[in-house]
């Protein structure tokens, strides 16, 4: 049985593909190399250069490999170019999944697992999010999503297929074994600023906003660990081949931390005191925002083993290294 990757040249879908490849699985991969970069795919793994929207190809790709199952995480993700270029992000994100949906039901495929985002619940009204919040996104990025999400549940419905979303939270940290890590030249994920403020690569790390409503005033993620969250996806497939019904889970610990706790950890972790300073807060950033993690843990037998801030800071600092030396 061979899995299509979409968007497996991409951070997380390098880290998603070694784990399926790490269970044995075939992989291949479809990624326009737009953000993502051939270099992140283990030799092993077979990669398809175009576009996730290109109905001929995506349907060749289906036919001559017998796909059935596909992980689909293809996508633009920055938040603030949405806002700018919303058509661009509806487009790239909600019509090109819908074209994948019309290849894919057209050729048999059964199983998606589709990367969706704690942006759909918006600006939540309490700190920890279930799945049962009402979904209000409050950007194009979100919306986006949210609507693939939507248009994923009915055609499920309406052709007998069955589904996993995975709502991500905060994504950090690198492969344990140093294959993949978050290669982003431009990326503005605070883990990857503050591990690069550490190596030089910055002159400092901002801290946008100290005055929320939080222990130390600064802003509270759930951090999930990269090769966790690609592990949640390998079980996803499982749990569909096994017959489990169609499901949308958070992704993430059930815990959180501040802006200022993941600053001392690289502190400590990298033994540099970073240089930091304060500024405004960005718009739309909440106060906190962890996962109510209970369904995702409960459905899969999804144990993750990398739930640990010093190691994820440590591991996405020696890739930072590793990119530093190539
Ligand atoms: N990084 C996070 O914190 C985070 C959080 C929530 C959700 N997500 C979701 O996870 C997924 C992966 O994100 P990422 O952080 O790895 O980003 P990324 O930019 O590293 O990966 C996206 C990949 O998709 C490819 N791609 C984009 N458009 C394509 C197209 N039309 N056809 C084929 N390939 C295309 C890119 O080349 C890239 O390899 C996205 O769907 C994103 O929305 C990410
Ligand atoms: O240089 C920085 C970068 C971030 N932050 C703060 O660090 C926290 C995390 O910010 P990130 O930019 O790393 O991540 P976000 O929480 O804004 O968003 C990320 O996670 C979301 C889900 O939780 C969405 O999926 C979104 O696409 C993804 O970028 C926030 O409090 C932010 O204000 C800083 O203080 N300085």
């Amino acid at each position: 049985m061979t899995i299509l990757v979409t968007g497996g040249a991409g951070y997380i879908g390098a880290h998603v593909v070694l784990a399926l490849l790490d269970a044995g699985e075939d992989v291949v991969v479809l990624d326009d190399l737009s953000t993502g970069d051939r270099a992140s795919l283990p030799g092993s793994a077979r990669l398809v250069v175009g576009d996730v929207g290109d109905r001929d190809l995506v349907g060749r790709v289906l036919d001559e490999a017998g796909i059935a199952e596909i992980v689909h995480l293809a996508a633009k993700v920055i938040v603030p170019v949405s806002v700018v270029d919303p058509l661009g992000y509806y487009e790239a994100n909600t019509g090109k999944t819908r074209a994948l949906l019309e290849v894919a039901v057209a050729a048999g495929v059964s199983r998606l697992v589709f990367s969706s985002t704690a942006a759909v619940y918006g600006v939540p009204d309490t700190h920890l999010v279930s799945e049962d919040h009402v979904p209000a996104p409050i950007n194009p990025y979100g919306r986006s999503k949210l609507m693939s999400e939507w248009m994923i549940a009915d055609a499920a419905r309406a052709h007998g297929l069955s589904f996993v979303i995975l709502r991500y939270f905060n994504v950090a940290g690198a492969d344990p074994h140093g294959r993949a890590g978050q290669s982003t030249p431009d990326a503005t994920h605070l883990v990857k600023v503050a591990c690069q403020t550490a190596l030089g690569q910055r002159p400092h790390l901002a801290i946008y906003g100290n005055d929320f409503g939080t222990p130390d005033g600064t802003g509270i993620r759930d951090y999930v660990h990269v090769s966790d969250l690609a592990d949640a996806h390998r079980a996803a497939l499982g749990h569909l081949r096994e017959g489990g019904e169609s499901l949308v889970l958070n992704a993430g610990y059930g815990h959180g931390v501040s802006v200022r706790e993941v600053i001392d950890s690289v502190r400590r972790v990298s033994g540099v005191d970073i240089p930091v300073m304060s500024a405004p807060r960005r718009a739309g950033d909440p106060d906190a925002l962890i996962a109510d993690a209970s369904r995702l843990r409960q459905r899969f037998a999804w144990s993750p083993r990398h739930d640990d801030l010093d190691q994820i800071i440590a591991q996405a600092l020696s890739w930072e290294r590793r990119l530093m030396g190539s």
